[in-house]
């Protein structure tokens, strides 16, 4: 079975993950999703103070090398078992999920399109865009009901490094997106990926 990966990147709070579980939810078991937020290091050796404090926008943050090879597994029809990250603790939980090779495979995260290793496996690579302040506000709420956070702790993290990070790191990669959207929400840029990944799927 051929195999077509779409990476779905964007900032924080720019609505990549709205968009990814559009997709999913309308194709069900044809389309595999993976989230490279599952692939956070792991840091239970330090304490929730310590772990609280830690730079999560930097590359290195992220064991993408187990990214890599979970994909080429998928590729080449094996299935794998994928971490998974617990946010209210800023580390892995002991849960893994077994994830089944399948045509289209959605790969989401704020960093995918920085790894060269990614984007050479991606087929398609698409950037969500969304206005920094739209982001944080998202990301207050969301980080407030989901995961846990304080609105102190959310606005230091904000200033210290997801900002100067985003910059660095994740807005740069928009130059190197086949697609730029304009909102996880935008129903056009559904419709296209949509009709695109029929495609995909109607070819076996
Ligand atoms: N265009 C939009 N308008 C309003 N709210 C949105 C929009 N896109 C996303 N959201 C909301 O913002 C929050 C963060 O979106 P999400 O897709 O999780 O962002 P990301 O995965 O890029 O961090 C979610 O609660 C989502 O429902
Ligand atoms: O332990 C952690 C790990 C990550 N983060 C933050 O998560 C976002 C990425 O997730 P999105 O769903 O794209 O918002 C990243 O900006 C990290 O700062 C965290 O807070 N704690």
């Amino acid at each position: 079975m051929e195999t077509t990966i779409i990476g779905i990147a964007g900032g924080t709070g720019s609505g990549k993950s709205t968009f990814t579980n559009r997709l999913k939810q309308y194709f069900g078991d044809n389309v595999t999703v993976i989230y490279h937020d599952n692939y956070y290091k792991p840091h239970d050796d330090l304490p929730f103070s310590e772990r609280q404090d830690m730079n999560y926008d930097h590359p290195d943050a992220l064991e993408t090398g187990l990214l890599v090879r979970h994909l080429e597994a998928l590729k080449q029809g094996k299935s794998i078992r994928c971490p998974v990250y617990d946010f209210t603790q800023h580390t892995r939980s002991d849960r893994t999920i077994l994830i089944q090779p399948s045509r289209v495979i959605l790969v989401e995260g704020i960093l995918i399109l920085q790894d060269e290793r990614l984007r050479e496996l991606f087929d398609i690579k698409i950037f969500v865009e969304a206005d920094a302040d739209e982001r944080i506000l998202r990301r207050v709420v969301r980080d407030m009901n989901e995961r846990g956070r304080e609105l102190e702790n959310i606005i230091e993290q904000y200033l210290m490094t997801v900002k100067p990070m985003h910059y660095l790191y994740v807005a740069p990669t928009k130059n190197v997106a086949d697609l730029i959207i304009n909102s996880g929400l935008n129903d056009v840029a559904f419709d296209l990926v949509k009709t695109k990944i029929q495609q995909l799927l109607s070819q076996g």
